[in-house]
């Protein structure tokens, strides 16, 4: 097998050409030759290239010129992020685990794995469609900071039975503590910003599965995944003004740039429900596929995906979404304060009422 000493160096190579004073590197440091550093250190590719026949000097000249106008501080530092990368994932696979123990515990509402590549956080209340508790909040939290740090490429968002979610537990309005409804729509507001800054903040690329039905926040946060695949029973529905509150996991600002602010209000503003390939017109999903094939097809590409270089998708990633994270954390802050003070509002707790009432009242 390739040991990571031995394949440390050439990587190196190939990203700077030149030589760093860390410990790992420190065997390559050794059999350095001036040339290579010099290299790094005049930055782009600047010397003509050697003849055909001199094939060592030409290999190393192509691999620098490959570079382009790379500046070597961006090299050096995707060459650290690669190796962090790359021995973290060889400390694990030194150490791989039986089937049975892939299965993370300490979950009470998720279902967390992680293999091949993709660790898998499963929300698992199908009785309950997947409706989101506090504690789910909670554990979606915790389990994408321990995904954010595992060995995994990238990292998958699905539900268990036939919805995706429900969204927002109708329930969670009813446990209020001593310090009255006040107390708990402010601490509602904190774990909804904390919650969305999670998925904000995720490094890895982060895909939705949706199997069935999405209602309310299980829908908003979509527009922070890289990917979400839909099966084609799936719906896609915020039923904010029925239920007396207003958009939040950053659609209000995700939501118009996706799909264009007209498209955007019908769904947030007149809750109109999309079906998964009006989604998907829409931009909000990837690609939808035959109920019947979509867990085969989903994951067999999901598969293909993680076993493509974790640190190069993770780069890619921060590419496109860095630009955009101050304005996402403020757009968050911003709903989540405005929906403290529905959750107040007579509209809201009606709505609320109408719903945890509605079957004594069949
Ligand atoms: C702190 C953070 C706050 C973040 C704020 C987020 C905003 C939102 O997410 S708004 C969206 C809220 N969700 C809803 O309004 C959906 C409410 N549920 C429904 O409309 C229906 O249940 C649904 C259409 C999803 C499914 O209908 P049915 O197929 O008829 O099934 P049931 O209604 O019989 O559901 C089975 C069982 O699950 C309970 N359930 C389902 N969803 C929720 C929910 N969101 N909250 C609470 N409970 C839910 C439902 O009551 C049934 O329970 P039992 O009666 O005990 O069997």
């Amino acid at each position: 097998m390739l040991s990571i000493s031995r394949l440390l160096p050439c990587l190196y190579r190939v990203y700077t050409g030149e030589f760093l004073d860390i410990t790992l590197c420190s065997t390559v440091k050794a059999k350095s030759n001036p040339q290579d550093h010099a290299r790094a250190t005049e930055g782009p590719c600047n010397t003509p290239k050697p003849g055909v026949f001199d094939l060592i000097n030409k290999a190393k000249w192509d691999a620098w010129n490959a570079l382009g106008s790379l500046p070597k501080e961006t090299a050096r530092q995707n060459y650290v992020d690669l190796v962090s990368g790359l021995s973290s994932s060889s400390d694990s696979s030194s150490q791989v685990k039986p089937e049975a123990d892939r299965k993370q515990s300490g979950y009470e509402t998720l279902v967390v794995t992680s293999e091949d590549g993709i660790t898998k956080i499963m929300m698992n209340r199908p009785a309950k469609k997947n409706a989101m508790t506090m504690r789910m909040y909670e554990e979606i939290m915790l389990a994408l900071k321990a995904a954010s740090k595992d060995d995994s490429a990238i990292t998958v968002l699905t539900g268990n039975g036939d919805y995706y979610s429900s969204g927002n537990d109708l329930t969670n309005f009813t446990d209020i503590p001593s310090g009255g409804v006040e107390e708990k729509a402010k601490n509602s507001a904190i774990l909804l910003r904390d919650f969305v800054d999670c998925f904000i903040d995720f490094p890895k690329p982060l895909i939705a599965v949706v199997n069935g039905p999405a209602v309310g926040i299980s829908v908003t946060i979509l527009g922070l995944f890289e990917v979400v695949y839909a099966s084609d029973r799936a719906t896609f529905h915020t039923p904010f003004s029925h239920l007396g509150q207003s958009p939040e996991g950053c659609s209000s600002y995700t939501f118009p740039k996706i799909m264009g602010p007209a498209k955007a209000a019908e769904m947030l503003i007149f809750g109109k429900k999309l079906t998964a390939a009006e989604a998907c017109a829409q931009g909000l999903v990837t690609e939808v596929f035959p109920d019947s094939t979509f867990q085969k097809e989903v994951w067999t590409r999901l598969k293909a995906y993680s076993k493509l270089p974790p640190n190069a998708m993770r780069i890619s990633k921060q590419m496109i979404r860095n630009r955009e994270k101050e304005k996402l954390h403020a757009v968050n802050a911003e709903e989540s304060s405005t929906l403290q003070e529905r959750w107040l509002s007579d509209e809201c707790m009606n709505a609320i009422m109408n719903f945890l009432t509605r079957k004594a009242k069949l």
